[in-house]
């Protein structure tokens, strides 16, 4: 379980969000929602240990989260940035590199199965720069189901993918909730908020 408690974050005198609570619990999915700029990817980038906090305390599993730590790295999965890639290295080729540094037992399976089902499968063997917007996403994506993972956290998910592809999120994320994953993400898309997430948390009122 992923519990922030009290968290307050600011930059000089702008305070981007104060004392704020939030808890992701395993098979359940906590979508944060609010206009641009109101502080929702700060407040991921916090959860996962990715920016520090001013005050209050990030816990995982009841201790204060150490990302560096060997059990948070395995079992938090995060998609928040536009993740960096190896130039040279094909869509295959990475999403294998992370199973396989992951440990995960029959990597090349997992790969297959989700380079299908993001529909990667044909952008298989094709180098990044290749990749359209929507591709790429579906890269970013797909690198966080290719490993273990008990916390899966998302900032806009839903970001450059068509019909198809967002259909296919509403059905993972419901996946990984029935899985007993505790997901938290960020969302511009209502229908995916309204589908997937138990608890809404409105990051308008932070300020
Ligand atoms: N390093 C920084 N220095 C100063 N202000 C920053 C910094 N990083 C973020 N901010 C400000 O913090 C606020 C929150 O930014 P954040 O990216 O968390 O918003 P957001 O809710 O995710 O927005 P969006 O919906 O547009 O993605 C913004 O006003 C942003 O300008």
């Amino acid at each position: 379980m992923l519990h922030l408690s009290g968290i307050t974050r600011a930059h000089g005198e702008f305070t981007v969000f104060r004392r704020v609570d939030l808890t992701a619990r395993p098979g359940s999915a906590c979508a944060v929602v609010g206009v641009n700029g109101s502080g929702k990817s700060t407040l991921l980038r916090c959860a996962v240990g990715a920016d520090y906090v001013d005050e209050g305390r990030v816990l995982f599993d009841g201790i204060d989260l150490d990302e560096s730590d060997p059990a948070a790295r395995t079992a938090i999965s995060a998609v928040i940035d536009d993740g960096g890639v190896f130039p040279h290295l094909s869509v295959r080729e990475h999403l294998l590199l992370i199973a396989t540094a992951h440990a995960v037992g029959d990597a090349e399976a997992v790969v297959t199965s989700a380079l299908e089902g993001l529909s990667l499968t044909p952008a298989a063997d094709q180098l990044p720069v290749t990749l359209s917007s929507g591709q790429r996403r579906r890269l970013m994506l797909a690198s966080a189901f290719v490993r273990p993972r008990r916390v899966l956290v998302l900032d806009e998910p839903e970001q450059h993918l068509d019909a198809a592809g967002r259909e296919w999120l509403i059905r993972t994320l419901v996946a990984e909730k029935d899985a007993g994953v505790a997901v938290l993400f960020v969302s511009h898309d209502a229908v995916l908020v309204d589908t997937v997430a138990d608890v809404v948390v409105d990051a308008d009122a932070w300020r």
